[in-house]
């Protein structure tokens, strides 16, 4: 085993990464390519699939030279990604016959409201978990299909295919001969039936989305296929794993047990906690979801899904210009002791858990003669953590589990302020792991124990350390004071529309 590694493809909102990790679960090379991001109208979000792919092609070589080892010392590749993002592609030439339309995106808000004034609110939740948004990938498909001249047709003589970012980037390792995803992205889709396991024909009527789009539901962690020797000298990798980025966070967080939570820090925020065999159904805007499907047994998770996190910082930095780097913040940040009653909502594209309102937009409160870059700065960072604390109180109602410790991980981590204000609002300790790339580590779990390179979950334990662990350090009613403000600043937010 010494001399062999797993190779993880994380493909992620805003960039694709490929990284190499040894048996001890330490990165052994990592490289990076930013994705660019395509707004074509207000509240829309698009990628280019091909740049996709090509971008995956890219880290694929770059991430050999890093490490220095050759394809052949390859185990096995890990697949994770955005999830939700839809590409639908013809299956002769392999085109994409639209942008990648982005979770993030609001393009199909029209398509939803149709769902509901159609009275389908009830069977979406009870089939799939989920909620009907445009956030989820069965509109998007459905509006693909309907906004490019004679998609429809085509679909429905079979000459197109559908796929998240996992199905679009195995379809094309394996020189385009598997079409396949995974359970847990799969529960995404709003196609998906996540308790019989099957996609769902009354939903898929619904959509009216042809069958033949989509691609057969596998297993998390299992050999789908082999890459394409062309790729890597010659050589056949297996391709044995796969899982949407947020479930992937939470195994490689080890989240193993019924209860366990991690929340990740990305473009959005996403918290999950494992519920084991049970589907926990929320009444309080969480989405029942599929964790992970191995060796036939199902495991469930409820998450919290916050659609703008260091997205916002990437506004700061980009849009208003207060920035040239997001880890300058932590200083603006820990330069001042409060916002001084500011509080940014960056309710850019509406807000997810627990509010699920497509219709508002980002707001300022509490301006003062006295504001500045700083207040602004130390504000939004706090809006990340507010978003956090307002799904962990849902999570633990709904699931009537107390989070005790919360596992940390993604882009965003590396920010003291954050980390501290964080661990202040939820009351509990915060764990930063040594290894913060905890999506692509999961999703080389999941290809590792597939080929047997690591012989089961109790093999990774002893991999799991923590880098930081936060303490709460401000009183309980400094805690209320503050979060009472920021329940505040979103309503009046959400009445302003
Ligand atoms: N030090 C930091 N402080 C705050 N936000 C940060 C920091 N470093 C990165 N980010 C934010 O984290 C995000 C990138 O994290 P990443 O996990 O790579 O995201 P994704 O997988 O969504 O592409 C960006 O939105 C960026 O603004
Ligand atoms: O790309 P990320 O890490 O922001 O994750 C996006 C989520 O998977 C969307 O559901």
């Amino acid at each position: 085993m010494s001399d062999t590694y797993i190779l993880s493809l994380d493909q992620g909102t805003t960039s694709t990464r490929a990284i190499i990790f040894d048996h001890d679960g330490h990165i052994v090379g990592i490289a990076q390519r930013p994705i660019k991001q395509i707004y074509p109208q207000p509240g829309w979000v698009e990628h280019d699939p091909i740049e996709i792919w090509e971008s995956v092609r890219e880290v694929m070589d770059e991430v050999f030279i890093s490490a220095s080892i050759k394809p052949s010392q390859i185990a096995a590749i890990g697949i994770t990604n955005q999830r939700e993002t839809a590409v639908v592609w013809d299956k002769t030439t392999g085109q994409p016959i639209y942008n990648a339309v982005v979770w993030q995106s609001r393009q199909t808000t029209e398509v939803c409201d149709k769902l509901k004034q159609g009275g389908h609110e009830a069977i979406i939740r009870e089939r799939t978990g989920l909620r009907i948004d445009p956030y989820f990938s069965g509109t998007k498909v459905a509006w693909i299909l309907d906004h490019v001249d004679g998609a429809r047709s085509r679909a429905e003589k079979g000459e197109l295919l559908f796929g998240t970012i996992d199905t679009w980037l195995i379809w094309n390792l394996s020189g385009r001969l598997v079409h396949v995803t995974d359970y847990s992205n799969a529960s995404r889709t709003l196609l998906y039936n996540i308790f019989e396991c099957s996609w769902d024909k009354d939903l898929l009527e619904i959509l009216d989305i042809p069958a033949s789009l989509l691609p057969k539901v596998s297993s998390s962690s299992e050999v789908y296929g082999y890459t394409d020797p062309a790729f890597f000298n010659g050589i056949a990798v297996p391709i044995a794993g796969a899982a949407g980025d947020q479930q992937a966070a939470l195994f490689g967080q080890q989240c193993f047990e019924p209860g366990m939570a991690k929340n990740t820090y990305g473009t959005g925020c996403f918290m999950l906690m494992n519920t084991g065999e049970t589907a926990v159904r929320s009444n309080h805007g969480l989405l029942t979801t599929i964790a992970w499907g191995i060796d036939g047994n199902i495991e469930y998770a409820l998450e919290g899904s916050v659609f703008v996190a260091g997205s916002a910082i990437q506004w700061l930095r980009d849009g208003l210009e207060l920035i040239e780097s997001a880890a300058e913040t932590d200083a603006y940040a820990s330069g001042l002791d409060s916002t001084e009653g500011v509080y940014v909502v960056p309710a850019f594209v509406g807000l997810g858990t627990p509010y699920w309102d497509s219709d508002v937009r980002g707001a300022v409160f509490g301006l003062t003669r006295g504001t500045g870059k700083a207040h602004l700065i130390r504000a939004t960072l706090e809006s990340i953590a507010y978003q956090t604390k307002d799904v962990a109180l849902v999570m633990e109602e709904d699931s009537g589990i107390p989070i005790s410790k919360l596992r940390v991980d993604g882009g965003a981590v590396g920010n003291e302020f954050l980390m501290q204000f964080q661990c202040d609002m939820l009351g509990v300790s915060v764990e930063r792991p040594t290894v913060q790339e905890t999506t692509a580590l999961g999703a080389a779990y999941l290809a590792g124990l597939a080929v047997g390179y690591w012989k089961d979950r109790t093999a990774l334990v002893g991999q799991a350390k923590v880098d930081k662990r936060f303490e709460p350090m401000i009183s309980e009613q400094k805690r209320k004071q503050l979060h009472e403000g920021w329940i505040k600043a979103v309503n009046a937010a959400a009445a302003f529309k």
